[in-house]
């Protein structure tokens, strides 16, 4: 089924269905897919045929992720890679003596970042604030920022480090796939699995609360090593339905352009340039035709985009604040301990708070996953969102069993509601990558951005000890 925004304010189609499994052409090219078996003699049109794998051959098949691609011409027509430096990816964290890294376990807050961002491209435009483990033996993750203010043209990006998961904040990003086109505005996310080629070109600037990030295009990554990829989190007692439905996952439609590149083609190059991130190294090669080219395919790896409105919160309706685990919205599981997941992408939607009797806030805590939030827009339910608060575009790190939760505001604020049901988070949303792995900031992000909140810790200070006064006599 082909989808399409009844807004109108994406101009491109979808098919949908979490992990689907599509067989589809182009229109303008019926019968380009194979009628038997996936790699014929002769594929028509005289089409190439390329399978891209997402897991090994050999996984459980419901961990198994390919596709077929049917292109105009083979993928392995480029000139080898030659390195180029990118100064601000790190990929590799387990080295804690590396002078780019900056272990600690203090409270982190950051007011928006600022880029240098203006004449970057996304690849060049990116930068690392944090990671844990390493992408040679698939074990870890990073997050990145990005910020720029140039199209990708003549250019595609593909990583072999990991999946991308990008979560833009300001700025939409319009984004050309192997596999056709997303548009990916604020309010949205899009996951880029490693392997598959993509250009990421601006979208309308749309209004922003942001109020240190005026202009670019700005967002956050969720890069996650992994040799398997995202799933839809195990719903357990909530049953076959909510938190984020298959249905609203949405996946391009084939696009393709047959494009060759030479001395005579009025571009800016006369090739096209293929970026790869290998080991944390950016690499270029060059070749003579647009990559994408792919007519029609068959298989479930393919980039998908999410729009967070749609995801269908769970929450109390009598007492007690619940976990955050309720929010997932996408789960890496982490193999080696049941049930704990290498990396959880989770979402504060706007929501009714009914608890009675209840501290409705996010409560004090000192947990053994590591959290990594941004607040995309609006107010966090824990958090003051003033001039030095957890602002929009903004971001913090509380790293694993270091203890936080609601500010004193928040607190005394809460101690002294009186109301009932109240929605929070109208006009709101924040996110979390969650992971079970330890995570270790850059340099850049704990020293060099000059963006940390340095009195973050400040927002817990002045707590009254009331139980001074309202303790038993005699205690
Ligand atoms: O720290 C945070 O704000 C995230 C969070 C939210 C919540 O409702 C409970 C626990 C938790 O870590
Ligand atoms: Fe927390």
């Amino acid at each position: 089924m082909c989808w399409k925004d009844p807004a109108g304010s994406d101009p491109y189609e979808y098919q949908v269905g979490f992990n689907n499994h599509f067989s589809v052409t182009h229109p303008s090219a019926p019968g380009a897919l194979p009628t038997r078996g996936n790699n014929p003699q002769k594929a028509p049109y005289g089409l190439y045929t390329e399978q891209l794998s997402g897991t090994a051959f050999t996984v459980p098949r419901h961990l198994s992720q390919r596709t077929w691609l049917y292109r105009i011409r083979p993928s392995v027509s480029h000139t080898p890679f030659k390195p180029v430096p990118h100064p601000h990816i790190i990929s590799s964290f387990t080295n804690l003596d590396d002078s780019r890294l900056y272990p600690t376990p203090t409270q982190l807050r950051w007011d928006p970042f600022d880029l240098d961002d203006e004449k970057a491209n996304w690849v060049e435009g990116l930068q690392t604030v944090a990671g844990a483990g390493e992408t040679q033996t698939k074990m870890g993750l990073a997050i990145h920022v990005y910020g720029f203010g140039r199209d990708m043209v003549d250019e595609s990006f593909y990583n072999s480090d990991g999946d991308m998961l990008i979560v833009p904040v300001v700025g939409t990003l319009d984004i050309v796939t192997e596999f056709g086109k997303l548009w990916v505005p604020p309010g949205e996310i899009c996951v880029l699995p490693r392997g598959i080629k993509f250009s990421v070109k601006r979208g309308p600037l749309v209004e922003t609360n942001c109020r240190d990030m005026p202009s670019g295009w700005k967002g956050y990554i969720l890069e996650t090593f992994s040799a398997l990829h995202f799933t839809l989190p195990d719903l357990g007692p909530i049953g076959a339905n909510g938190l984020a439905n298959p249905q609203d996952f949405k996946y391009p439609v084939p696009w393709f352009e047959d494009k060759d590149y030479g001395a005579s083609t009025p571009s800016r190059s006369s090739h096209f340039t293929i970026i790869n991130k290998f080991l944390g190294k950016i690499y270029h090669a060059t070749q003579n035709h647009s990559p994408y080219n792919v007519v029609a395919y068959n298989g479930n790896y393919l980039p998908y985009k999410y729009p967070l409105s749609e995801f269908s919160p769970v929450g109390s309706i009598s007492h007690d604040h619940p976990d955050p685990s309720i929010f997932t919205v996408l789960s890496l599981p982490n193999p080696a301990t049941p049930g704990t997941a290498l990396a959880d992408f989770v979402l504060f939607p706007p929501r009714w708070l009914v608890a009675e009797r209840t501290f409705r806030p996010p409560y004090f805590h000192r947990n053994v996953m590591t959290e990594f939030m941004v607040n995309i827009k609006g107010e966090y339910d824990a958090k003051d969102a003033g001039q030095g608060g957890f602002v929009p575009g903004g971001a913090s790190l509380h790293s694993m069993n270091a203890a936080h939760g609601p500010d004193r505001a928040t607190y005394e604020k809460e101690l002294a509601r009186q109301d009932g049901p109240k929605k929070v988070g109208d006009g709101s949303l924040a996110i979390m990558f969650e992971t079970s792995l330890q995570l270790v900031p850059t340099k850049w992000a704990v020293e060099g951005c000059g963006k940390r909140q340095m009195a973050y810790s400040e927002v817990w200070e002045g707590f009254e000890v009331s139980w001074r006064k309202e303790k038993p006599e005699g205690a």
